[in-house]
């Protein structure tokens, strides 16, 4: 074939649609086509309100985070009150750890803790995207604490996390972060208690404990093409929301309910937020958790740390009052967060992600 057909025959491709399944949550969409586009679907909400002693500023923000909730179920958040500085320090703690030598990250890797996601995930060892090579990215994953939670009631239950040795201050500087975080995400249950029309203080007993784990991410400039690999491939996040901290490079993408592919790029001071499977399931899918990917063609490495929020392992994840009624049942049989949590964990880490 000539360059010029080659080209044309490689753009029908790219462009033509495809079916995507994701077995584990039991979803199948038309994709219109593998190449991205830029819109301005995913809004920026300034948060500021939710820290308001008055509750119509509180209330205010709340109905925007349900409008973006129920539509596209992304959203960047702005005036979050997130120091930047542990964020450039997350960063920088990242870069220290994925430049070790492999040998010395596979002593904290992930397979050597069945059923929880926590320790060291190698470069290539997912592939949710049977189309494509495994994906192009390495993880570290770290969970709750009590020893770094403000308000820990509960300081008895020992954590779950494995840590790299010789890496002195990683720990720390890990979790200064993650504690910031974590006060945020409970903010945040109280602006979604709001956005559900629930009262606000109703998920309050459900956060004392939280599922509250999170992961730093490094994509190597990739060099296949879009349509030959991933940094990360399609998924849902399986807790409540995560609150992705993006460095300057492009990468993330979101799939409309049109089912297209729509860049959620960096922008300067926004935390990304997006809904997850168990809150979808709790709103009896008036939240939606929306089938994400990363692609890294920014021509440098990116990094990334997304911070998965969910409730105690406890809780029943059932139907929240106000998204149930007669006309609308509820979709889901009631489970425990803790035994929802694991079936994905470990499905994720024996299927890749
Ligand atoms: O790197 C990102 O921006 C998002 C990563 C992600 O979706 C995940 O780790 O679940
Ligand atoms: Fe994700």
């Amino acid at each position: 074939m000539s360059p010029v057909i080659t080209e044309v025959a490689d753009k029908l491709a790219r462009e033509s649609s495809y079916t995507l399944r994701l077995d584990n949550i039991g979803q199948t969409v038309q994709v219109s086509s593998n190449i991205s586009r830029t819109a301005d679907e995913i809004p920026i909400i300034d948060i500021s309100g939710a820290f308001s002693d008055r509750y119509e500023d509180r209330k205010a923000v709340a109905e925007h985070v349900r409008e973006a909730s129920s539509r596209i179920g992304f959203f960047y958040m702005v005036n979050h009150g997130i120091d930047p500085e542990c964020q450039k320090d997350t960063f920088e703690q990242a870069r220290r750890f994925f430049s070790l030598p492999e040998e010395k990250k596979m002593e904290i890797y992930t397979g050597l803790v069945p059923d929880e996601y926590v320790g060291y995930h190698p470069l290539l060892t997912s592939n949710r995207d049977g189309r494509k090579h495994s994906d192009l990215s390495e993880a570290f994953n770290w969970a709750y604490d009590a020893e770094f939670d403000p308000i820990a009631t509960d300081n008895t239950r020992p954590s779950i996390s494995i840590w790299p040795s010789g890496l002195p201050g990683f720990r720390e500087t890990l979790y200064a972060y993650h504690t910031q975080l974590l006060t945020l995400a409970r903010r945040m249950s109280r602006v979604f208690a709001l956005a559900l029309h629930m009262p606000e203080n109703y998920f309050d007993e459900y956060v004392q404990h939280p599922e509250a784990a999170m992961r730093v991410l490094h994509y190597p400039a990739q060099e296949a093409s879009v349509d030959d690999q991933n940094g990360i491939g399609p998924h849902t996040d399986f807790e409540c929301f995560t609150i992705v901290t993006q460095d300057e490079n492009n990468g993330l993408e979101v799939l409309s309910k049109s089912g297209e592919w729509i860049k959620a790029p960096p922008v300067p001071g926004a935390l990304v937020v997006n809904i997850a499977d168990c809150f979808m399931r709790q709103t009896n899918n008036f939240f939606v958790s929306t089938i994400h990917r990363v692609i890294n063609k920014s021509g440098k490495e990116r990094y990334s740390a997304p911070f998965f929020f969910g409730f105690d392992r406890e809780t029943l994840v059932e139907p929240v009052p106000s998204c149930v009624s007669e006309e609308n049942p509820a979709k889901y049989p009631v489970v425990t967060f803790g035994e929802y949590y694991r079936w994905r964990a470990s499905t994720a880490k024996t299927d890749g992600l």
